[in-house]
């Protein structure tokens, strides 16, 4: 497999994909002054060739740009095996779930999302393609959260709520209304700062 974003992120994906088992060829990087990280080399060209791929890129926009743009590529789920997972939850391909996560019953997790370090999705959640939870953010019951949306760390939703595509909530923050498409929204209770 190789990991498309030699960042601090990469690293904790490198060592999922470690704790899996899973042979790392090289990480992917346009960066040309990034040759190494960990033990592995940080190869520029992209292969051209069919390639199973991880995005370790934090940035939501980008790893939806590079999804489409290189479709050579082919994507499995990453999954820490210290992750709790219900067996009636659907994990889409391309996304990883980090260490102390837990998904609850019938969760569904769209395609390329990080589920960030101990964050908590409660039963019902439908979380779309894109997506960040942050570690230790917590999403009650039947939460939406749409397409791109970077949910901060430590940030707590309630049951039911739907947050729209490509928000962004603060640290921290406490969501108790739905967030409507492009909002930034912080503090506790959540109050929208900017829209796109
Ligand atoms: C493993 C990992 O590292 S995963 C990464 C996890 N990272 C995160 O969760 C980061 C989340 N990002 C934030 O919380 C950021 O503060 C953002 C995106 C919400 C806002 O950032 P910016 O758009 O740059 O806003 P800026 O810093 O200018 O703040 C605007 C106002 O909102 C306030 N504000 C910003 N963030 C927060 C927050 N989380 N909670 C409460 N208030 C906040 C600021 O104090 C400021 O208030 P003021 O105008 O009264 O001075």
């Amino acid at each position: 497999m190789y990991l498309y974003g030699a960042s601090g992120h990469g690293k904790v994906v490198a060592e999922i994909a470690e704790e899996s088992n899973i042979i790392i060829s090289a990480f992917i990087d346009l960066d040309e002054n990034k040759s190494k990280l960990l033990e592995y080399s940080v190869i520029h060209d992209i292969p051209q060739s069919p390639i199973e791929v991880v995005i370790s890129i934090g940035n939501n926009i980008v790893r939806k740009k590079i999804v489409y743009e290189n479709t050579n590529f082919s994507y499995n789920a990453l999954i820490h095996p210290a992750a709790n997972i219900s067996k009636r939850c659907k994990i889409a391909e391309g996304t990883v779930v980090m260490a102390g996560v837990s998904i609850n019953s019938e969760v569904k997790i769209g395609k390329h999302c990080i589920i960030n370090t101990n964050a908590s999705v409660d039963h019902d959640c439908i979380i779309e393609d894109f997506v960040h939870i942050s570690p230790n953010a917590a999403l009650a019951g039947n939460v939406e959260v749409g397409e791109g949306t970077h949910v901060g760390i430590g940030a707590s939703i309630i049951q039911g709520i739907t947050i729209g595509k490509w928000c962004t909530i603060g640290a921290g923050t406490v969501i108790i209304k739905d967030v409507p498409d492009g909002a930034t929204v912080v503090g506790n209770p959540g109050k929208i700062i900017k829209i796109k």
